[in-house]
Order: structure tokens, then sequence, then C-alpha cells
């Protein structure tokens, strides 16, 4: 199915709805899934598609710089709403009930935009029930939980309570990575299902593509007037916009205190590092496992030619890392921003997307149940934003650099032949030029 379809029904709610929301509750969905199963990919999925639905969307991630919002372009989803970004100021959604993420919900209901619903994106490492309470005290009414699972993967991964926990009380199972699984292991992962979830609905998906009426409620909407734009308001909020605070975290059952903290490292880069305790047990995680995270952050780009021989390879043969994800600015190529994904299953994603909007800048998190490694990789990443020197004492690199340099100007026949006399220094012009000669 195409991404931009809709059904039937949907289009009908959207184009002829004339009775609605009125006094009644918002509704919204809590959308939950293993690390890395696609959950993003659904909000997006939703948001490219909502046609003039308002839908208000709060992320929830384990590590605490704001990923989620850099991959979901929050900057391009609010400027359709002609909205301002607003960050969460204090704590962290799930875990602190009276803090931030129930001044949000808030802030969502009393909106004068008039939210249609809101979506919620709980972190990979969430348990779905944690978040009913707060909802409840807003008066929002919890429409659907949706539980987003890797086809694929399901089998390794059924043993950790957590992604039981995560099937407990979902309404709707989305099936998802189907083009990356065999026949046999969805039908598979539908019997797993069956089996745990009893009588939720299973949908199989690839990258989401699902009817928008099956993942949020639209039965309940009228037909909006657009209100006046006000500077407070907030369809995307990410309680990760804030990397330097410090928090506390409770996000599994019988666990688990962190807390995150923020280092300044030389170079302009910095990372942050917390950590969760919690018990899983299954193929990688047994009992006991603790879940960290930490986060690279740099205003100097990355080596791509690093990144690739050093880099890459040191994440794929770890045994600890599960989930990398975020923006690359590359030194080989500065006016491109690149999103990169890393799945515990060693899939790897580097996608080279539109031209910078801000300040080019860095921003990966490393989620994994091995902190050492994470930190190495850390190291690893901080150190590959120390570019070699471009005149190095015998100007050996130099010479090489201007070399590469000329062989790439002599290809091109509107430049000049270069002058090599100078080496390390590239004497060319372009043909018919009046100021070289
Ligand atoms: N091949 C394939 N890749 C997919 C599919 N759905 C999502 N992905 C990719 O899987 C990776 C992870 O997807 P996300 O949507 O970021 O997963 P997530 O559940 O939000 O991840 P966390 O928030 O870190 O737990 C990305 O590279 C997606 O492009 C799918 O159906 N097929």
């Amino acid at each position: 199915m195409e991404g931009n379809e809709m059904s039937v029904t949907f289009e009908n709610l959207v184009f002829n709805r004339s009775s609605g929301l009125g006094g009644g509750r918002m509704a919204c969905t809590l959308v939950t899934g293993f690390l890395g199963s696609g959950k993003t990919t659904l909000l997006r999925h939703v948001l490219d598609n909502r046609g003039d639905l308002r839908i208000a969307v709060l992320v929830n991630e384990f590590a605490d710089s704001d990923v989620d919002s850099l991959l979901l372009d929050s900057t391009r989803i609010n400027s359709a709403f002609n909205l301002s970004t607003v960050a969460l100021t204090h704590g962290c959604a799930c875990c602190d009930v009276k803090g931030p993420f129930r001044e949000a919900l808030q802030r969502i209901v009393d909106s004068k935009h008039n939210f249609d619903c809101l979506l919620i994106e709980t972190s990979g490492l969430a348990q779905p029930d944690k978040f009913v309470p707060q909802l409840e005290e807003v008066g929002m009414h919890l429409d659907l939980i949706i539980t987003v699972v890797d086809a694929e993967s399901l089998h390794k991964i059924i043993n950790i309570n957590l992604v039981k926990k995560q099937l407990e009380h979902v309404d709707l199972v989305l099936l998802n990575k189907c083009d990356l699984a065999t026949l046999g292991q969805i039908s598979d992962a539908e019997d797993i299902l069956e089996k745990l979830t009893g009588c939720a609905k299973v949908v199989r998906s690839q990258f989401c593509k699902v009817p928008l009426d099956l993942v949020i409620d639209c039965s309940k909407i009228e037909a909006l007037s657009l209100p006046e734009e006000g500077n407070n308001v907030l369809p995307i909020l990410s309680h990760e916009a804030l990397p330097k605070m410090k928090f506390q975290r409770n996000v599994f059952d019988n666990a688990s205190v962190a807390v995150s903290a923020l280092n300044d490292t030389g170079n302009q880069s910095s990372v942050s590092s917390d950590q969760s305790n919690t018990k899983n047990s299954g193929t990688g995680l047994s009992q006991g496992e603790s879940f960290s995270s930490v986060t690279f952050q740099s205003e100097v780009p990355l080596s791509l030619a690093v990144f690739q021989s050093e880099i890459l390879p040191r994440m794929s043969n770890s045994c600890g890392l599960l989930r990398a994800k975020g923006i690359i600015w590359f030194a080989e190529d500065r006016g491109t921003r690149f999103v990169f994904q890393w799945s515990w299953a060693k899939r790897v994603e580097a996608i080279s997307g539109k031209p910078w909007d801000n300040v080019p800048k860095s921003c990966l998190v490393l989620i994994g149940i091995d902190k050492p490694e994470l930190e190495d990789i850390l190291l690893c990443l901080s150190r590959s934003t120390n570019h070699p020197p471009i005149i190095s004492s015998d100007g050996g690199l130099a010479k090489e650099y201007a070399r590469q340099f000329i062989k790439l100007i002599s290809a091109d026949g509107r430049f000049k032949e270069p002058s090599l006399e100078k080496e390390p220094l590239v004497i060319f012009g372009v043909k018919g030029s009046p100021y070289v000669e």
C-alpha cells in the first residue's frame, strides 16, 4: 500500500466531519514497541498523511537528547502549522508524573489550536501502562494502544519481560518490517502474538504504512476553523530537548534510578550518559541486565572515512549496543544532513537527507546493555572529529591532498591545467578567466 493512501472511511471522516470533539475528551493514541521496531516511522507516516487533522505529538525517549524530534523533522511539521516548537523544560516524561509530561499534556488540552488527537511515542524501553494515569488526570481519553513489532526479530526478543509487557494491554499490533521477514517468520510471529495478546488485532506492515483510521480516532473530529496562531502552542514536544538537565528515571517495574550527566570535551563535542536497570531475560539480554544510553554531540564535523573504517566495524562487533540513531555532519560532505540509524539486528542506514536548515551539528544516541562498550564507541566518535592537519611538518599529507585535488580538476574541462610547480599549493583557474594566467 502506498503511504499517501487513505481508506475511504478515513477520507469520509476527514472531509465530511460535521460533529464531534465538542465537549468530548481528546483522544490519544499511545505508540509503543521495542527499540528500533518502527515507532518514529509510524509517527512520520501519520504526520505526512494527516491531511488537515491537527495532531499533537509527544515523544518520550530513553536517551536524553532530542534525537527523535530531529528525526521527525519537527521544524518542518511545525511550520506547516505555522507554530514554533516548544521544548519541555523540566524532567522526564514517563517518570515524573507531576512534572513536564503532565504539564505538556495540560498545555495540549488547553491549547487554542484545538488539536484533534494526541499521538504519544513512548521510548522503546517504556511500559505503556505508566502513561495511563497521567492521561486520565488531564481528562484525555486513551483511545488506542499500538505496539509496533519487528516481524523478523520478534522471536529473538519475546522472552524479554519488557517486550511481553508492551504486548499485554495492546489493542493493535503492527507487525512491521514484513519486507525483511520471510513468510515463515511472519506467520511464526503472528502465532506468538496471538498467544500473548489474545484478541488484539494484528496488522502486517512495511514502514508502518497503514490506513490512518487504524491508528488514530477520526470519529469525533469536527470541521475546524483555524484559530489565531500563538507562540505557546506545541504540536511536537520532546522531553529530550534539554540534554543538560539532570533527572531520575523510573521506567521499569522493579527498577531503576538513573541520572543523566553531560560532560564537555575539548573539541566542542560533548557526551552524556544515563543508565537504567531492569530485569529482562531473553536472547542477548539476561536477567538483571542494565540498559544505558550515551549521547554524542558535536559542532565539529566527523570524518566519514574514520566513521566507515573504525566506527561502523566497532558498532557491528559490539554485543552491547542495541540501537544507535541520530543526525550526522560529515566533513567530506558538509552541505548534507545525514540521518543515521543502526538497529540491534545490525541493520545500518545512513540516508543523505536535505541540506541543513540550521547550524550543522551531529547528534547521535547510543542505547545498549554494556555501558563501557557504549563509552568506547563514544570515544571513537569524539576522536573522529579530530581531523588530520592539512599542513603536516613535511608537507606530505598536504601534497597528497594536492595531488588528489589536481586529479579531480584535471578531469574537469572547465578548468585550466593546474600548476604543480609550487606543490603542495595548487594553482588553477577557470578557462577564459581574466584573473588567472
Ligand atoms: N526495511 C524496513 N525498515 C524499516 C521499517 N520500518 C522502519 N524501518 C527502519 O528501521 C529503523 C528504525 O525505525 P524507527 O521508526 O526509528 O524505530 P523506533 O521504534 O522509533 O526506534 P526507537 O525510538 O529508537 O526505539 C529506521 O532505519 C527505519 O527506516 C520497515 O518496515 N522495513
